[in-house]
């Protein structure tokens, strides 16, 4: 199937029980990271079905790799030389930004296609130019691509980032790995996908210490090794069933919860209804109730971004008005206007998205803007009192989640696939 399908979403309960994929949000970060070594690398709960990581496998062999898939395991090998060039004809991703750190950390030079992911409104990338330049590589632009060079390997330096940005944190340890000396990334966004990231390098023999939100050293060595290692559980996922489950009205069993990196927005889940219990290692979500939500976004450990059109179907639902400020990505409520179709009521003040919830969501056309505009529709659909919900662009839904549509059948819900 091309990546034009569409999802026809039948209302239903999510019940049942359901184990968590490895997280997109961290497998791409490793596997940009597995470009610094020319040893094997395997990575196990490999979360195969995402369209961004087949994507990157692809972007992966064009640089020379061999990537196996088997299962939920991928291995990466050395197949030749790694090449400097992503000479690259199909759709992009953000990554290709850490794909020019590391190319540029191993070889010396490294031409990218320009970052692609979810159009959230401005996304400049120049702090991973600062970066890269600070690391001694002349950075420019050519016909669509990025490029960067030095002479020699990388040196480290100091990095001061202004605002605690997810990706610039991630390429800096990813470039400083391979630099010669100690380089200090001064604000760093610490979220579970970085410390992911730290540790998958840490096994590759780099020497790294995270001084809470203040700095990170990265001592650079010559050489990594290969490694193994698990990819980090899929919070966003996790976050995703717990709000599946309590507006369908269904009781939810959700093995290897990760409290720990979910913490604050569990906390205002429950405050506004949600009743989820912890068993060992799962959580166990209650039928609950759903009230109104306020909340903002921001770095870890507060909400990140890409949950808050989850927590705006939630308002929807409630009775009564939810706000939402994007923090992160001002603006970032495309996905409202295509809710809207479906009956719910909003409107934009400045930067704040203020939803009157309780009207009935009735099934229809919508498009999937993005990812997580996509996944909001999905379980909008699900929840529709009347009608299915025909989602175009679908494929933006499974650039992100993995096996979703068994997983769901598996949970008692129907969402066809088709052309
Ligand atoms: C693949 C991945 O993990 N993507 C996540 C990553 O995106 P990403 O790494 O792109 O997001 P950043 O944390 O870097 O962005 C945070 C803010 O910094 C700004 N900025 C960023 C880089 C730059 O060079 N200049 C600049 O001004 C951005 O426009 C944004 O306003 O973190 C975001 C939240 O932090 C999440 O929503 C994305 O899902
Ligand atoms: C915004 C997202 O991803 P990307 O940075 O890959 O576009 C996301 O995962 O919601």
């Amino acid at each position: 199937m091309s990546d034009k399908f569409k999802y026809k979403v039948h209302p239903g309960k999510v019940e049942g029980r359901v184990n968590l994929s490895g997280a997109k949000n961290s497998v791409l970060r490793l596997l940009a990271a597995s470009l610094l070594t020319d040893e094997k690398v395997v990575l196990d709960r490999f979360p195969s079905s995402l369209l961004d990581v087949q994507v990157h496998n692809e972007m992966l062999e064009a640089l020379g790799k061999k990537v196996t898939i088997n299962n939920k395991q991928a291995i990466i090998e050395y197949k030749q030389n790694t090449k400097s060039e992503l000479i690259w004809h199909g759709r992009s991703i953000r990554n290709t930004l850490l794909i020019l750190g590391a190319l540029t950390a191993k070889t010396g030079f490294g031409k990218v296609p320009s970052p692609g992911g979810c159009k959230l409104g401005e996304r400049k990338y120049d702090l991973h130019v600062m970066l890269l330049e600070r690391l001694g590589a002349t950075v420019w632009e050519e016909d669509g691509y990025l490029c960067a060079k030095v002479d020699g390997r990388l040196k480290a330096n100091d990095i001061h980032l202004p605002m605690r940005s997810t990706g610039a944190t991630e390429n800096a340890i990813i470039c400083g790995s391979l630099a010669e000396g100690k380089t200090t990334v001064w604000n760093p966004h610490i979220r579970p996908e970085i410390i992911d990231l730290i540790n998958f390098l840490k096994n590759c023999g780099v020497k790294i210490e995270v001084f809470g939100q203040e700095r990170i050293e990265i001592t650079g060595i010559e050489k990594l090794t290969g490694c193994k290692h698990a990819v980090l559980l899929d919070n966003m996922e996790a976050l995703t069933w717990v709000i599946a489950a309590t507006i369908t009205g269904g009781q939810l069993v959700i093995d290897n919860f990760p409290f720990k990196d979910l913490e604050v927005p569990i906390a205002f889940l429950k405050e506004s209804g949600v009743r989820l219990y912890r068993d060992g290692d799962s959580a166990f979500v209650a039928k609950g109730n759903v009230y109104p939500i306020e909340i903002s976004t921001g770095p870890y450990p507060g909400i990140n971004s890409d949950m808050q059109p989850l927590f705006a179907i939630f308002g929807a639902l409630s009775n009564g008005v939810s706000k939402i400020i994007d923090l992160r990505f001002p603006g970032r409520y495309g996905y409202a206007d295509e809710l809207a179709k479906m009956g719910m009521k909003f409107h934009v003040e400045g930067d704040l998205l203020v939803i009157e919830g309780g009207t009935k969501l009735s099934g229809t056309n919508v498009n999937a803007l993005d990812l997580r505009a996509g996944i909001a529709l999905l379980l909008a659909g699900l929840i529709a009192s009347k009608g299915v919900t025909d989602i175009d662009n679908a494929w933006q839904i499974e650039r992100g989640y993995d096996d979703l549509l068994s997983k769901m059948e598996k949970c008692g819900v129907i969402i066809e696939k088709y052309n």
